[in-house]
């Protein structure tokens, strides 16, 4: 399969193309015009930027290229070209390629349920200093399943920042707390509290080859795929 990768010279880029370099029945095109990829890619696998993937996603639609995307933190606009693209192509996006996360988010919406509304959710991430976005993808994509597990909408009840003297905590709500610093590839916790206990879900990512392989599989799984916007639970078959 001939892929091109939109970020090969990035962290999780770079990790993608040496396990495509490395992996048997891949066949990697370097991407050498920023503004198109290269001819005769049967998949896009992006790790790069929203600007960037906004960019490129029209063309490759029009080319019929399917696409991987990771990258994380899309505004309102960026995500709906995604969407009208996937109307023509097939599209994996998820904000975390590892399997461990994808089965992460089905116990946070079965804890969500079961634990009920006596438990407050908090959700912690963790990453590397030159993250650009807060919070994660990932820290989403918890909250989104923690907030279907009580049959409520994560725009509702998300907290992203509290400071000053009415920060009190308001029933319902899902706190979000954004941790950066050094090379932390990437650490969430799901915490439920209650008065009298505490149950916390995590998860921790000791490298980037982790999301690489689970960008490889989606790449495998989407080139066979009628138009549509998937999601790793998807491709697992989950
Ligand atoms: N879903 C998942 O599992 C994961 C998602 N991510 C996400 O992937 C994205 C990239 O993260 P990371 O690898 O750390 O970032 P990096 O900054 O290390 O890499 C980004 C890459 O994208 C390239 N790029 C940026 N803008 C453009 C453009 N307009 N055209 C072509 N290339 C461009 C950069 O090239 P240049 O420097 O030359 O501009 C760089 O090589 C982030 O959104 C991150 O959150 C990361 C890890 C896992
Ligand atoms: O930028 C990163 O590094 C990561 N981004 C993704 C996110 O926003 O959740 C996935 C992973 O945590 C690493």
């Amino acid at each position: 399969m001939k892929v091109a990768v939109l970020g090969q010279g990035g962290r999780t880029g770079g990790a993608v193309a040496r396990l495509c370099d490395a992996a048997e029945g891949f066949d990697r095109l370097g991407w050498s015009d920023r503004n198109a990829a290269p001819q005769g890619t049967e998949v896009v696998i992006d790790f790069s930027a929203p600007a960037a993937l906004a960019s490129q996603i029209g063309d490759l639609a029009e080319r019929g290229v399917p696409v991987v995307t990771g990258t994380t933190g899309l505004d309102e606009a960026q995500q709906a070209r995604l969407a009208a693209a996937a109307t023509r192509i097939p599209i994996v996006q998820s904000g975390n390629f590892s399997t461990g996360v994808v089965i992460l988010a089905a116990l946070v919406a079965q804890a969500s349920r079961l634990l009920g509304d006596d438990f407050d959710i908090e959700i912690t991430e963790t990453h590397h200093k030159r993250k650009k976005d807060a919070p994660s993808g990932t820290a989403l994509l918890l909250g989104e399943a923690a907030a279907a597990g009580r049959g409520a909408s994560l725009a509702d009840a998300a907290t992203f920042a509290r400071q000053g003297n009415d920060a009190v905590r308001k029933a319902g709500e899902i706190g979000f707390a954004t941790r950066r610093g050094g090379g932390v590839p990437g650490d969430h916790d799901v915490a439920f509290l209650a008065e009298e206990e505490v149950v916390t879900l995590s998860h921790r990512a000791l490298n980037r080859e982790v999301f690489a392989r689970g960008a490889l599989r989606a790449a495998v799984w989407v080139r066979t795929r009628p138009p549509g916007l998937y999601a790793m639970t998807d491709v697992l078959g989950l």
